[in-house]
């Protein structure tokens, strides 16, 4: 891509990385919506989407960001990211089923930021998740404020096309309510919505399924961790990130205690 046909981010957003990520995630959501009113159907659309927002993402990141690593769902894996202080773990689309599906809104551009606090460690420092469906981008630089829990029984979002059993297991354990929605990003900021309460998951998933739209939960003062309780660790050789929890602070015990005593299996 050209440098002439980058959009230019305001200068807010180039002095303030929380700013930057959500202008980022923004303009990839509207191309994703260009690519999507383009008559491609199916495969074609999926591969048009991926590929067209990863993309756009690169090159705003090698303009804006020179000095950064990054990791996308859709580049090959340089892994001198290992070695960076700083790396952007981006999904371009996260959700490719569901925006191959219109007018579905289940769908997501996750762009988060990943920076070493030490020699083998480091925490993700800034996320956006943007929802053009919903015509918002939830990011860290303005956290959402989650509303007053409404539902009389907790409600647990799941994978729409492939939901883990064990999840449905859990539901009947602690009384919950099933909400299968697509895009990792989307159930994550479901539960900052007071859409669900929580957002299970295990079976299989990437560091940039949950990247982004763990750093905005946690943003929102959501309990956010692997399905046994332990640290979600970012920027890892292998980048194989299967399962999570994402939930309300209260219902966090009573998850990992279902997990750490019946599994996943
Ligand atoms: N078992 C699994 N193995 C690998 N990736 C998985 C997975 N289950 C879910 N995912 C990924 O997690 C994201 C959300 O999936 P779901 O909508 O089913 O919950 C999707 O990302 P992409 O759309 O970026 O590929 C999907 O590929
Ligand atoms: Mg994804």
């Amino acid at each position: 891509m050209s440098t002439t046909d980058l959009p230019v981010p305001p200068a807010e957003a180039l002095a303030d990385d929380h700013l930057f990520a959500a202008w980022a995630a923004t303009v990839a959501g509207e191309r994703l919506t260009q690519v999507r009113t383009e008559g491609l159907e199916g495969k074609e659309l999926k591969d048009a989407g991926d590929q067209a927002a990863h993309d756009l993402l690169v090159a705003l990141l090698a303009e804006h960001r020179p000095g950064d690593a990054v990791l996308s769902e859709e580049g090959k894996d340089d892994k001198a990211r290992l070695g960076a202080d700083r790396v952007w773990i981006v999904d371009p689309l996260d959700g490719t089923r569901e925006f191959s599906e219109p007018p579905r809104d289940d769908w997501a551009v996750h762009v988060a930021l990943w920076s070493r606090t030490g020699d083998d460690t480091g925490e993700l420092v800034a996320g956006a998740v943007a929802q053009p469906g919903l015509g918002t981008t939830f990011h860290t630089g303005q956290p959402p404020v989650v509303p007053a829990r409404t539902a009389p029984r907790p409600r647990i979002a799941v994978s729409r096309s492939r939901p883990p059993a064990f999840v449905q297991a859990l539901a009947e354990e602690i009384g919950a309510d099933l909400v299968p929605m697509g895009s990792a990003g989307a159930k994550v900021i479901s539960v900052a919505r007071d859409v669900s309460d929580a957002y299970v998951h295990a079976g299989g998933q990437y560091e940039w399924d949950s990247a982004a739209p763990v750093a905005v939960a946690r943003a929102a003062g959501l309990f956010t961790s692997r399905v046994d309780g332990t640290p979600l660790v970012y920027n890892q050789d292998d980048v194989w990130l299967p399962d999570l929890i994402v939930c309300r602070p209260e219902l966090s015990d009573a998850i990992v205690e279902f997990v750490r005593t019946h599994g996943t299996d």
